[in-house]
């Protein structure tokens, strides 16, 4: 009986703990669970985080936050876990061998830039040590991507660097000689008077330092001015034949008109004068005939009447006549007024724009205002470079006798042909303008001192050696020539002035030679 009670005892104490450890490893699944959970969340966090580096990484990683969202379905879930594994162990080897490409590659382009060399010795130095960072591998992105930062810092100092040498715009001897060239030609052509300040800007920029895309805007700005010159004129020459091309048609309507009235007249007159002579006839026959004074009178009288109705018409006709003669020539008169005024107004147009082209009418030589812009541009030139720039002053010798002996005409021959040989004998980048009368401006850069007078001598020797023959007499024209050069702190004009008293010198020493004022 003991024994029965102690046995039920003891089976209630187990109970007892039975019911503890129970509830103890209930209380521990629960907490397992717990930690489950949270460790499953995080997976899902985890997982998500990876998105977007292997798709189908991507797609596991999904099936499987699918999965685990059930959570009792834990053991489902383990097969695609072992997947995204597997997958994550790859993309794992993967990641790591693109680092390793990326910090080659970046090796590379550092061992490029290492090559420039224009580098500042401040960033060569940042450089080598950056380079030698480079040797140690990547182990995350978070390694490589500091480095492409330094790699692009790198090249924004360079770039940076090279603007600010100018070196990528830089002014080439060409684009200088481009620009010298646009100013010349400018000079030689003018534009109309609201162009001309803007072109005188901008020959004034091309003479001074300039930028590249001051060059370029000066050419297409020249362009477009010259395409509206042209289609301008080409305007102007329309309206004016179109004027002339009416005025021509109503003065052809005036003489049609006038023709046909005057034959018409003179048909209605040669019947008049028919008429008024068959009753000049008859007054002689009907007088024979009547024996009657009073009757003689009658028959006069009535014979005179119609006389005097035929010449009244005659007169009246005539009258006519005159009136639509005098109309048609006033009309005529009219038209040619307004023609004569409209072929004015032309001429005064082809004028200004021949003044505009700044070419001598007679010569085709650059004329004195063309001169003027010449000299001008020389002479800034000659002020930034300081290279010689000669002037020389030349003359035709005893013109006037030509004139006198050969007449006008000839005389403008002469200048022409001379005008020319000129013209011919010097270079591209010399310059010849017809001063006036038979005098001649050379401008002359880039020659040396002891070139000058050989050159000149030469030009003289061009001119005489022309072979004129006048009324079949072979004659020598000479040219005497005054030069000086451009010296310190000297104006052009002055330089001129200089030049014209050596050619006053020369005109004194008999003529035909070149004078330098040294
Ligand atoms: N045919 C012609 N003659 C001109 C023209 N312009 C000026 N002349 C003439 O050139 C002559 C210049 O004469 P001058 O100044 O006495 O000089 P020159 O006879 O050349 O004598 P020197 O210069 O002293 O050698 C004058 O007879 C002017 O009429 C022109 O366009 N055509």
């Amino acid at each position: 009986m003991k024994d029965v009670a102690i046995s039920t005892s003891q089976i209630s104490l187990l109970q007892q703990k039975l019911f503890a450890a129970r509830q103890a490893l209930e209380e521990m699944t629960e907490e397992q669970n717990e930690k489950l959970h949270i460790l499953i969340q995080f997976i899902g966090q985890l997982s998500l985080a990876c998105k977007g580096q292997n798709l189908e990484l991507d797609n596991k990683l999904a099936k499987l936050r699918h999965k685990l969202v059930k959570f009792n379905q834990f053991e489902d879930s383990l097969p695609a876990l072992n997947e995204a594994d597997t997958i994550l162990k790859q993309q794992y080897a993967r990641v790591m061998l693109q680092l390793e490409d990326s910090r080659q590659s970046l090796a590379n382009m550092v061992s490029q830039i290492q090559r420039i060399d224009s580098l500042p010795s401040k960033l060569k130095l940042e450089i080598t040590y950056f380079k030698k960072e480079l040797i140690k591998p990547f182990h995350t992105h978070w390694d490589y991507i500091p480095k492409v930062e330094k790699v692009v810092n790198f090249y924004d100092e360079i770039l940076k660097e090279k603007l600010n040498l100018g070196e990528q715009f830089e002014i080439l001897p060409r684009h200088r000689q481009a620009a010298h060239e646009l100013a010349l030609l400018l000079s030689e052509i003018e534009f109309r008077k609201e162009q001309r300040q803007q072109i005188s800007e901008m020959k004034k920029s091309l003479t001074e330092e300039f930028e590249l895309d001051t060059l370029l805007e000066a050419y297409q700005v020249v362009l477009n001015l010259l395409l509206d010159n042209i289609a301008r004129e080409k305007t102007a020459s329309q309206e004016f034949l179109y004027v002339l091309n009416n005025a021509l048609s109503n003065v052809q309507e005036v003489v049609t008109d006038s023709y046909s009235h005057s034959v018409k007249n003179f048909q209605v007159t040669k019947q008049l004068n028919r008429d008024i002579n068959f009753q000049v006839d008859n007054v002689g026959e009907a007088v024979i005939e009547v024996d009657d004074i009073d009757e003689l009178k009658n028959q006069i009288a009535l014979h005179l009447s119609s006389l005097r109705k035929s010449l009244g018409r005659k007169e009246l006709l005539e009258n006519r006549e005159q009136t639509q003669l005098k109309q048609s020539v006033e009309a005529l008169r009219q038209e040619l007024k307004a023609l004569g005024k409209e072929t004015d107004s032309y001429k005064e147009r082809l004028f200004e724009q021949q003044k505009l082209n700044l070419l001598d009418s007679l010569t085709q030589l650059p004329n004195r205002s063309a001169l003027e812009e010449r000299m001008d541009i020389e002479y800034r030139n000659y002020k930034r470079t300081k290279q010689p720039l000669w002037v020389a002053v030349a003359d035709i010798d005893h013109f006037k006798t030509i004139n006198d002996s050969f007449g006008h005409s000839t005389g403008d021959k002469t200048l022409q042909v001379i005008a020319m040989a000129l013209k011919n004998a010097l270079r591209e980048s010399e310059f010849v303008a017809r001063y006036g009368g038979e005098e001649f401006v050379l401008l002359l850069p880039n020659v040396a001192e002891s070139d000058i007078q050989p050159l000149l001598n030469r030009v003289r020797e061009k001119v005489k050696s022309i072979p004129f023959k006048f009324k079949n007499q072979r004659i020598t024209v000479t040219v005497s020539i005054g030069a000086a050069q451009i010296i310190e702190n000297e104006l052009i004009t002055e330089t001129f002035d200089r030049a014209d008293a050596a050619l006053y010198k020369a005109k004194n020493e008999s003529r035909d030679r070149v004078i330098i004022d040294f």
